[in-house]
């Protein structure tokens, strides 16, 4: 099939490249010129594994190209729109303009019998919206929504292999048109046996925003239970690896930690509350506010940590801080707590000096002021304090007999719960993990 993807960033650029995988011809259309040009040269504008592969093969095909000119929508007889949804200026609602001005820009070039295919997570209500916004003597567009479930560092994957797909439609059947191209769209995956749910608009607008409070609520669960472990000396990993066990509850997504961030998770459940208070149901998910608030007193918790284990005033002192993104394999640093605890340490008066992978252009982009340097090695170097705020397998694998010789004093905040205490503690580290069982009661001499 012919496809556009109106909006090429972490999602759309991956998308676009997958359905050209898919055997489609696809053109991606963003409004960032230096975007386009480097994905148009094979290039990807950020950091995800394989991507560069796949756009090299897309491209290779002729069956991909990019532009920034909207006209390019004409050749195109179903339309993605993948353009970002952040928080609003002004409160925690969805800031819905970019979504507008991609659906004008469709309406502009598109023609009658086009589809219009929403992967942008909106608030529930927007298809309705823009389908009323059609002006009668605009072309005959069917609008659908086939919200996205990737995670970036595993973009790729999850685009090639959805675990379900999902396609809203406006009389909720899977008889309907609009079905029945998704289903040519999504082909291959479907006859590998991936699940295909077919439903209304307002349930695939919701079972986004459903599917992303749930897994906040459940780091945020996991993390509530870490501030009960910090008072009674109980360890929050092994509290997750027992109730982990029971299927119903199931272990993913229960690591404790400096919880959750990215351009999704924070922004969604905001946006969530914020049309559920308009619709007139707030109290409905009023726990996302509590989500929310557990969520970002992580944060606080390592500042103050930092602060207590530097005689608590951290200026003036030393702190290496391992990682910056807001979860590994990704250089996304939207709403990463490792930027913004690496931040106020800095305000703090704290010397910082931060290593990350793939995120520290982006990071010294929010905040110019900051240190960053290419190697763990060089952050340790002289460091009072290490902070481990990412957990890149190679900042996970560090050995602690080796890098104990590099810092000023061993003293390590794991941020992550992602490092082994008993090795740390048997170097001669005052290892802290947030919710963990500390040296002594490990049983470390
Ligand atoms: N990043 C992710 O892992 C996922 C994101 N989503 C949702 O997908 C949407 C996009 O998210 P991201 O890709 O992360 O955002 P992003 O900010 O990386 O990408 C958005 C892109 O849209 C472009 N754009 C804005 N207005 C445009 C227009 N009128 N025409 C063409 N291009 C335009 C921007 O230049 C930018 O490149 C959001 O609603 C997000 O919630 C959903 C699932 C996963
Ligand atoms: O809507 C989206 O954009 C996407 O949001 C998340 O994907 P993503 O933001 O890429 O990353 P996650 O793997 O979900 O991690 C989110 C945050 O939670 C944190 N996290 C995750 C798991 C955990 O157990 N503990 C924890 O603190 C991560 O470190 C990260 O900061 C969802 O997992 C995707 O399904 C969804 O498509």
């Amino acid at each position: 099939m012919r496809l556009s993807v109106v909006g090429c960033g972490y999602l759309g650029a991956v998308h676009a490249a997958a359905m050209a995988d898919l055997g489609h011809d696809v053109v991606g259309i963003d409004v960032d010129a230096g975007k386009i040009e480097r994905l148009s040269r094979g290039e990807a504008p950020f950091f995800e594994p394989g991507l560069q592969d796949l756009l090299h093969s897309g491209l290779g095909s002729g069956r991909l190209r990019f532009t920034t000119d909207p006209a390019a929508l004409a050749s195109a007889e179903l339309h993605f729109i993948a353009v970002g949804t952040p928080q609003r200026g002004d409160g925690d609602g969805a800031d819905l303009s970019f979504v507008d001005a991609a659906f004008a820009q469709v309406l502009a070039h598109g023609a009658d019998g086009d589809i219009v295919v929403g992967k942008s997570t909106v608030p529930v209500g927007t298809v309705e919206r823009l389908a009323a916004s059609i002006p009668a003597d605009g072309p005959d567009l069917t609008l659908a929504w086939n919200p996205e479930f990737l995670r970036e560092g595993h973009a790729v994957a999850d685009s090639l292999t959805p675990d379900r797909l999902v396609f809203g439609v406006a009389d909720g059947s899977a008889d309907s048109p609009a079905a029945a191209a998704l289903e040519r769209v999504y082909a291959r995956p479907l006859h590998e046996g991936t699940p295909l749910i077919v439903t209304d608009w307002a349930t695939a607008e919701l079972v986004k925003v459903a599917a992303n409070a749930f897994l906040a609520t459940k780091i945020s669960f996991i993390n509530a239970m870490a501030e009960i472990a910090e008072v009674t000396g109980a360890d929050v990993t092994q509290l997750a690896d027992a109730i982990g066990h029971d299927a119903r509850i199931g272990r993913r997504f229960l690591n404790a930690g400096v919880g959750f961030g990215g351009g999704c998770l924070p922004k969604d459940i905001r946006a969530f509350s914020a049309r559920a208070r308009e619709l007139g149901r707030g109290d409905s998910v009023r726990f996302l506010d509590e989500v929310d608030t557990i969520n970002l007193r992580r944060r606080d918790r390592v500042v103050r940590l930092a602060a207590e284990l530097l005689g608590d005033e951290p200026a003036g002192h030393r702190i290496a801080v391992l990682g910056l993104a807001f979860k590994p394999d990704s250089d996304d640093v939207r709403d990463s707590p490792a930027l913004e605890i690496a931040s106020a340490l800095r305000a703090a008066g704290a010397v910082v000096v931060a290593a990350d992978p793939h995120a520290a252009a982006n990071a010294r982009l929010r905040d110019p002021g900051l240190r960053t340097v290419d190697t763990a090695a060089e952050a340790l170097a002289g460091a009072e304090l290490v902070i481990l705020l990412t957990e890149w397998t190679e900042f996970v694998t560090l050995d602690p007999v080796a890098v104990a010789g590099l810092t000023a004093e061993r003293r390590v905040i794991d941020a992550r719960n992602a490092l082994d205490p008993e090795a740390w503690i048997r170097a001669g580290w005052d290892y802290r993990g947030l919710g963990r069982r500390s040296a002594a009661a490990v049983g470390v001499s």
